[in-house]
């Protein structure tokens, strides 16, 4: 029992430790051993010394801490250059992913998603006219692989360009899923071990990476750079040290962000549309309030028309409050860390954990913390978070923002709402996530009524085994259309 390091949780075994309570359900494990050890604990996963430190302290801690003490590339390695390719994210220096960074977060700028919204609302309207599971005027659906068909489509075609999403419908959508298969936990210890899958996500990654190359020199071989994509973006860019960006990492950028992008945002849509079954007088107060600000003959959405819809955008944030994707943040420990206000040092043999999602359960924040309630978003509302009022002010007025290299980020250290992260590995991706998350809910609000099959307010259980939490499945939905 050592004074200077943090509780560590009981277990029986070495190596397993308490691997298989925190993988079952992370969330129930932090409450459980906040209250037993309090913030800052540490406990064996898979044989690492894993020490969590949650609410806002924690998170300021480990997501601003220095780039000397903590490193992330050493643990998501493993995990993410076998899928996007080397080169790129985790498998270069930091300051060379800062300058990705920057030049993918330039491409995704507002006249891009001026551009986007026709294109995912043309994309949900006709995956709903042409797949059978919507076929009739009403009736039950499992909902996950619907909402992951409808991401992937937008995803791709927003982000990767038009020639890129229309390869997907044949080969492209396989390949995707032989990549997918390697993007899972166990892969974190196993990414190694010659399994079969593991060579199925090779001969995927370098097929696709193949794909985005091909179509890089047939950009050039016609003289075409008018295109206006991420992929143009990328290979008009240069970094700080004069060299172009090659085109093996110009793809793997791409792989990158379409598993960035599909993962997040289609366990994020799954959970929106779970949650309005659940709530079908939610998704009455959306109709009508589309109704109220763009007319009653809806028309066609545009981007602007977003920031009209307040209720839609709350329903975003309340989704990814209670269902934030990535449930734990890791960092390696580069030198000792001592814990301010404890007589705690953490060594560089433990991997710290941040939870960001502690916080945005804690009543301390956000009364009747576990009530999904959109509308506690909106000012003077009787939920309304105390200390947050709203996460955008605190960041326009107090919050303290740094850039990294690729723009001014919120440290967020005063947030206990960080669903994106904070600090130097913040998300680049919030705002194309916000766009399509609330175009995909406008869209389903639109077409349909849903309820749960029981008719309950009940919502479905957390699925943790994956990368990204997300619903169990079979998550049945009963729609029915509006006419
Ligand atoms: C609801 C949607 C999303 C959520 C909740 C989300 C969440 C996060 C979080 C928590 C991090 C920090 C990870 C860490 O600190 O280790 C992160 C980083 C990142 N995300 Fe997202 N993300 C979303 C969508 C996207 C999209 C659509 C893209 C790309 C278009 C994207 C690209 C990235 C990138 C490039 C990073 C930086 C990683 C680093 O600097 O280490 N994300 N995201
Ligand atoms: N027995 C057992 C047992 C034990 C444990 C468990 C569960 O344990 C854990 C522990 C940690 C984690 C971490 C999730 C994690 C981290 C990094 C990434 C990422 F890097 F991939 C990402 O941030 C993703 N991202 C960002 N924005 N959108 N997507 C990213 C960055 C940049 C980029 F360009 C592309 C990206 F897509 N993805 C996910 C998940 C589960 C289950 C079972």
């Amino acid at each position: 029992k050592n004074p200077n390091e943090p509780p560590m949780v009981f277990h029986w075994f070495p190596i397993i430790g308490s691997t298989i309570t925190y993988g079952m359900d992370p969330p129930k494990f932090f409450d459980e051993n906040r209250k037993k050890h309090g913030e800052c604990f540490t406990f064996i996963l898979l044989g690492k010394k894993t020490t969590v430190y949650v609410g806002p302290e924690g998170n300021n801690f480990i997501l601003n801490g220095k780039i000397r003490d903590v490193n992330a590339e050493e643990i998501y390695t493993v995990l993410t250059t076998p899928v996007f390719g080397k080169d790129v994210v985790y498998d270069c220096p930091n300051a060379k992913l800062m300058e990705q960074k920057k030049f993918m977060k330039v491409a995704l700028t507002t006249e891009a998603f001026r551009s986007y919204v026709p294109i995912i609302s043309d994309e949900v309207t006709s995956y709903i006219k042409r797949t059978p599971d919507f076929k009739g005027q009403s009736g039950v659906v499992n909902i996950c692989p619907k909402m992951a068909q409808i991401t992937i489509f937008t995803a791709s075609h927003a982000l990767q360009g038009k020639e890129i999403r229309d390869q997907f419908d044949e080969k492209l959508a396989d390949l995707y899923h032989d990549l997918d298969m390697g993007f899972s936990p166990i892969n974190f210890m196993l990414h190694w071990a010659p399994l079969p899958w593991n060579n199925r996500r090779d001969h995927a990654q370098r097929t696709v990476a193949k794909i985005y190359m091909d179509t890089m020199n047939r950009r050039r071989a016609r003289g075409e750079d008018n295109q206006k994509d991420m992929m143009q973006h990328l290979m008009n860019s240069t970094y700080k040290n004069g060299t172009k960006v090659p085109d093996h990492e110009i793809a793997h950028m791409m792989i990158a962000l379409l598993m960035a992008g599909q993962h997040s945002s289609s366990s994020t849509s799954s959970w929106i549309m779970c949650r309005l079954a659940s709530r079908p007088d939610v998704m009455e107060a959306l109709y009508q309030e589309q109704i109220d600000n763009l007319g009653k003959d809806l028309p066609p959405l545009k981007y602007e028309d977003l920031a009209k819809l307040p209720l839609n955008q709350a329903i975003v944030k309340e989704t990814l409050r209670l269902h934030a994707p990535i449930h734990s943040i890791m960092r390696a420990v580069k030198s000792p860390m001592p814990v301010p206000g404890t007589k705690y040092v953490i060594p560089t043999d433990h991997v710290l954990l941040a939870a960001p999602g502690v916080s945005a359960t804690d009543s301390q924040y956000f009364p009747e913390p576990h009530k999904w309630e959109p509308a506690r978003w909106q000012k003077d509302h009787p939920l309304a978070p105390s200390i947050v009022r709203n996460e955008d002010e605190i960041n326009e007025e107090e919050e303290e923002k740094i850039d990294y290299g690729y723009g001014l980020v919120s440290k967020g250290s005063a947030s206990p709402y960080l669903p994106f992260g904070a600090g130097r590995h913040r998300c680049i991706g919030e705002h194309f996530a916000n766009v399509q998350l609330q175009t995909i809910t406008a869209e389903i609000v639109r077409a349909f009524k849903f309820r749960n099959v029981d008719g309950s307010d009940k919502v479905i259980g957390t699925d943790y085994a994956s990368l990204f939490s997300r619903p169990l499945e079979p998550a049945n939905i009963y729609w029915e259309r509006r006419n």
